[in-house]
């Protein structure tokens, strides 16, 4: 708890909890199956902050007792060798899961590179199977940022049913799949963007505030309504002050502000990240176990 009586949404530490669930049940999969879940990542070009990003899965990957499976690509890679080395994966037996690092350089389709990924190893949602499953009702791998978002949400408040819900962004990867989970829990949910008239006034009404925008600390403290409930998605990096830091991290929420006002919210480090990280491993796992014909892993 905060001096103002707000409580911080750990990510940091449900994620490791979940690891370790992870953790535990990856034995039970290679005792059965007689080989490891395996997780193809790929990286096309060099950004610093996706190789950040993709150095953590890879860690992260092995501590669960997974295969990792790292295929960095140069940024001027052609479409055609893109599709060809995913193709590869669709047929690799030890490949359960397939991540394409995005944002993709400009000069290849990012959509049809994901739809050339096998659905049933589609470990990020994002093949149109799995997006039309989630809108459906119906089982499907879900993209990893909003699931872990949800757990959280769920842990926080319990039942979300009938709960007001405003989700600003209405990307593929983010807050789509996101509205989807909140009105699969019967939460009454606003998608807002950029064109949105009067977002702060759209926002006040929300008791479940998700902010994907990619805009530093936009949300700020007044646009929350008392005892709203904050999940803050967005990583953004600041310039470096010489001297000082290298560039702080912060979130689409003005996070200082909102203590004010919230009765829980994710800091930015330390909320979503690490969700997002431990639910792609749990998806490993799920894509693991059913293309093995295996039960769903419980627990998570
Ligand atoms: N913590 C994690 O694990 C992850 C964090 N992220 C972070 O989350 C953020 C969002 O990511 P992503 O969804 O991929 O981003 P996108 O850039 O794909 O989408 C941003 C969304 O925000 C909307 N938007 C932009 N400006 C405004 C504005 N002024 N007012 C209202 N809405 C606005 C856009 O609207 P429109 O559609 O109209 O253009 C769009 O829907 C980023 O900071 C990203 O780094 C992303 C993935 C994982
Ligand atoms: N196909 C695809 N799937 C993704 O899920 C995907 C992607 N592309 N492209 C980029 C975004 C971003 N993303 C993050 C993952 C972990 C942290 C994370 O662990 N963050 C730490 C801090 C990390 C740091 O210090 O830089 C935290 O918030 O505590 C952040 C962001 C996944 N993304």
């Amino acid at each position: 708890m905060t001096s103002a009586g707000a409580h911080i949404i750990d990510g940091k530490a449900f994620a490791a909890g979940l690891r370790e669930r992870i953790k535990v049940a990856v034995p039970a999969f290679v005792t059965q199956a007689g080989r490891a879940p395996g997780l193809a990542v790929v990286l096309v070009g060099e950004d610093p902050a996706s190789q950040v990003y993709v150095a953590s899965k890879h860690k992260a990957t092995l501590a669960a007792g997974m295969e990792s499976f790292e295929h960095r690509l140069p940024a001027d890679t052609l479409q055609e060798d893109l599709i060809a080395l995913v193709q590869q994966l669709n047929a690799d037996e030890t490949v359960d899961g397939i991540l394409v690092q995005l944002p993709l350089p400009k000069h290849l389709d990012e959509k049809a590179v994901v739809m050339a990924i096998d659905p049933n190893k589609d470990v990020d949602g994002l093949h149109v199977i799995n997006a039309g499953r989630l809108a459906n009702g119906e089982e499907a791998l879900t993209p990893c940022t909003p699931l872990g978002s949800l757990m959280l949400l769920k842990d926080t408040l319990g039942d979300l049913s009938g709960l007001d819900a405003v989700v600003v962004g209405r990307s593929i990867l983010v807050g789509k799949p996101m509205a989807q989970l909140l009105l699969g829990e019967n939460c009454t949910v606003t998608m807002a963007h950029s064109r949105t008239r009067n977002l702060p006034d759209v926002v006040r009404r929300a008791d479940i505030v998700v902010a994907a925008v990619g805009r530093a600390e936009m949300v700020k403290g007044d646009w929350l309504k008392d005892g709203a409930v904050v999940i803050d998605v967005g990583i953004n990096r600041l310039d470096p002050e010489p001297g000082k830091d290298r560039g702080r991290l912060v979130g689409d929420v003005a996070t200082a502000e909102a203590l004010d006002h919230v009765r829980a919210i994710t800091p930015v480090p330390g909320g979503v990240g690490p969700m997002t990280i431990a639910v792609l491993l749990r998806n490993t796992l799920v894509a693991a176990s059913a293309r093995a014909g295996l039960a769903k892993p419980g627990g998570f």
